[in-house]
């Protein structure tokens, strides 16, 4: 690495916009979306896509309400040509959808390309060629006139092809190639260059696309060129403003939203940013930026999942865990503050108010995504997450205080092992916790009720694997039974808290009772499943003192009388 790059590396020259607009206005609205995965996005893939994932990409696309699609550069390959041809010859191209091809400045290129647009319904023809001072020098050894005449001679050509099929209704695009590395008064000197020959109208606009071939500046300085371009640029209102941003900095979002700003009509994209180098602007990202800022995208990206299926099928190229919106990822919370804040959201949340669940900047249910999902458990999560999970699949709602004994079981666990513990796992943590049994069997039980609704239980147990045969009495049967426990252990049992809940759907609903017992060092939990209530609620006694027995703080009566939370 040079660590004086000053000589090898020029900044990018300021725009000299002092009154520049953009920084004060508003996005309401989506741009026209054009997707160049079929051209861009394709020309940049290791192996190029074959017919089946070119058709499978346009349905897609179709389907999804793009109504402009860049289908190939059917002058540069056959399979693109043949492509072109499939689309117009078998009538795949919807009434409202525009299909775009790409040609270079060349009168061969130019008329193969137009044969492949034969008795197509409506095209956009998209001209290029590179206008940047080095591509002049270096590609086309020749000065700006030289230059210009490249553009001027190929939208002739374009024009006269057209003329010659009329049986199309003809849209011209013409892209200063390198746009953002050129000196902005000569872009605007080869755009209406082009445009003298075209001799667009307000009622039958070309498009002039301005592309961040590569992406040499902070988003602002794009910003300011398209401005800057839109101000100078002749007959401003019989023209389209159209963008075509990369991501080499990695700003191809950003660059895009304030292109936007600065008076671009219309995007060129690809899903997910497949495109040359680091890629196209992502068209998905774009759109959904929109939609949570409840603008209407004019596109529609539910059931994401589908989306990135088919990109990865038709690219070859996975889409990355953390991508916006798509990862496979970025509903998912690991760590215990954010889990506990979207928990905490997720009940608040009211069907019919704006959203508001914290860290979630989007429904993922919006995207057909699920809830289940959003929570997941390493090292680095908390109680909440826990919870959530042992409540959603289980149907098991963990009094507070257990939560966060539970919580370092779970902790210690994810700690040994450093994965992430799924809800199979921390229901299989639980059960061998707190189901799993312990010194203390109990083999069954009786009880009566007196007139005054006092209880006499008579219970069979096995303690240490020697069976007895314990009587207890109390107000109630829970009572009743903790005084059958005091006498097999010895120990005064306090109980802090006692809590039942039903588990699972409807009449299947199991009970689970949780008991919170006073210990040495603080209180204890014990949890006890079963059809019924009452043995449920037995059996969260019996787990309780197993678990203070096995770590050997069963409560004196001093404990019990301070354990008191
Ligand atoms: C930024 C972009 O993404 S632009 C799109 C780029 N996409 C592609 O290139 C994919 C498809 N391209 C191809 O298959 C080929 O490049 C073809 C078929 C278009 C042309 O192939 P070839 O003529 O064999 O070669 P090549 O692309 O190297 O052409 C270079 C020549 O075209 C000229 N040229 C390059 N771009 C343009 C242009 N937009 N307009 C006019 N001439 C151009 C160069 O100056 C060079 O001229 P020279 O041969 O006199 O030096
Ligand atoms: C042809 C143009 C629009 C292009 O693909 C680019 O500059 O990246």
């Amino acid at each position: 690495m040079n660590f004086d790059p000053q000589g090898k590396y020029r900044p990018f020259e300021p725009v000299d916009l002092p009154d520049r607009q953009w920084p004060t206005r508003v996005c309401r609205e989506a741009p026209v979306w054009c997707s160049v995965d079929l051209r861009d996005g394709n020309q940049a893939l290791i192996e190029p896509m074959n017919h089946d994932r070119k058709a499978r990409m346009f349905a897609l696309l179709v389907r999804r309400g793009f109504k402009e699609i860049e289908v190939g550069f059917p002058a540069a390959s056959q399979t693109d040509f043949d492509f072109v041809r499939w689309l117009i010859e078998s009538d795949r191209i919807p009434e409202d959808v525009t299909i775009q091809v790409l040609t270079q400045a060349r009168d061969a290129l130019i008329e193969r390309t137009f044969e492949a647009l034969r008795g197509a319904r409506r095209a956009i023809v998209h001209l290029y060629n590179s206008t940047s001072p080095v591509q002049r020098r270096v590609v086309f050894g020749l000065d700006r006139a030289g230059v210009i005449d490249i553009a001027v001679r190929g939208a002739e050509r374009v024009r006269v092809c057209a003329e010659a099929q009329p049986e199309t209704d003809w849209v011209f695009q013409y892209s200063p190639e390198s746009f953002t590395a050129t000196e902005l008064d000569f872009a605007v000197e080869i755009c209406d260059a082009v445009n003298a020959v075209w001799r667009p109208t307000p009622a039958r606009k070309t498009i002039i696309n301005l592309p961040a071939t590569v992406e040499v500046s902070t988003p602002n300085g794009f910003a300011d060129q398209v401005e800057w371009f839109g101000r100078h640029v002749r007959d401003r209102d019989a023209i389209v403003l159209s963008v075509h941003p990369h991501n080499d900095r990695g700003c191809g979002v950003a660059a895009a939203e304030l292109a936007m700003l600065a008076g671009a009509e219309r995007v060129e994209g690809t899903l997910f940013g497949n495109g040359e180098r680091t890629g196209n602007v992502d068209v998905v990202t774009l759109a959904l930026n929109l939609y949570t800022q409840g603008v209407d995208p004019r596109l529609d990206l539910g059931e994401i999942n589908e989306l990135v299926r088919v990109a990865e099928y038709c690219n070859q190229l996975p889409v990355h865990p953390r991508h916006p919106y798509a990862g496979e990822l970025v509903f998912t919370a690991f760590s215990g503050s954010h889990q506990d804040a979207i928990r905490k959201g997720f009940a608040a949340q009211r069907a019919d108010a704006a959203w508001e669940v914290p860290y979630l900047p989007i429904d993922p249910a919006d995207l057909g995504r699920s809830y289940e999902a959003v929570i997941r458990v390493n090292s680095q999560s908390g109680k909440g997450g826990v919870a959530y999970l042992l409540e959603q699949d289980y149907g098991i709602s963990l009094p507070r205080r257990l939560q966060i004994e539970f919580a370092r079981v779970v902790q210690r666990e994810a700690d040994a092992s450093g994965a992430e513990l799924g809800s199979a796992d921390l229901w299989r943590l639980f059960q061998a916790e707190y189901l799993a049994g312990g010194t203390i069997e109990l083999r069954g039980y009786r009880e009566q009720r007196d007139d005054r609704g006092a209880v006499r239980l008579s219970a069979t147990l096995s303690v240490d694997g020697r069976e007895r045969l314990l009587t207890g009495h109390g107000k109630g049967s829970v009572d009743a039974y903790v005084h059958v426990l005091e006498q097999a252990t010895g120990a005064a049992i306090r109980l802090v808290d006692y809590r039942e809940h039903g588990a699972g759907p409807g009449a299947d609903a199991r009970a689970v009772a949780y008991v919170e017992i006073a210990a040495a060092d603080g209180t204890v939990f014990g949890v006890g499943l079963h059809d019924d209530v009452l043995s449920a609620s037995i059996d969260a006694v019996t787990s309780a003192v197993n678990r203070a027995l096995a770590a050997g703080s069963l409560a004196t009566d001093a404990d019990a009388r301070d354990a008191a939370p």
